[in-house]
């Protein structure tokens, strides 16, 4: 596991919480992108080190529309930049921690991802971040 690669925020409202983040971080939002099958709207920002991903969700069904609906917006999920997600995934799995996903899926911003349930990481969902290389099979 290597640094955090970002923080994620649920928000209601992307545009409203760009232009708050973009405030907050004195930055512009360098990235908007669309993860359909996540049903999430997501928008990056970086400042130094530091990169937020804010998700607002395209569906009553999106895990961040839910998570709102149950908790209201915040803080949703941490992310942690791997070189071999498949590797800690293995690692992760025989250490106990249930995995959401159980192969890479296509994430946001050119990585491969998997997400480990909150249960097992004291109340927190944490995201596992790969690089998403041309030649990678899925
Ligand atoms: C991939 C694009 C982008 C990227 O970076 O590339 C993203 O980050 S996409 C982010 C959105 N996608 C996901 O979050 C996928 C993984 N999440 C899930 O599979 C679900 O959200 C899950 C399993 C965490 C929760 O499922 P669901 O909401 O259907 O179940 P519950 O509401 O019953 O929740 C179960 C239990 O977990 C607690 N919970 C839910 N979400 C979170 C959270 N983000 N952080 C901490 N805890 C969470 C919820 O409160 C329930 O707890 P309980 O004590 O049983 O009430
Ligand atoms: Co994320």
């Amino acid at each position: 596991m290597n640094k955090i690669e970002h923080i994620g925020i649920a928000v209601s409202n992307l545009e409203a919480a760009s232009s708050i983040y973009q405030k907050l971080l004195n930055t512009n939002v360098y990235k908007v992108e669309q993860v359909a099958s996540e049903f999430v709207k997501t928008a990056f920002l970086q400042s130094g080190p530091n990169k937020v991903e804010l998700l607002e969700g395209t569906s009553p069904d999106s895990a961040i529309s839910k998570f709102i609906d149950k908790k209201g917006e915040g803080v949703h999920h941490i992310a942690f930049e791997v070189d071999d997600i498949k590797a800690e995934m293995e690692r992760l799995k025989g250490e106990g921690f249930i995995l959401l996903n159980d192969k890479p899926k296509p994430g946001a911003d050119n990585k491969l991802v998997c997400f480990l349930h909150p249960k097992t990481a004291n109340g927190v969902l944490i995201e596992l971040c790969q690089e998403r290389d041309n030649n990678y099979d899925q």
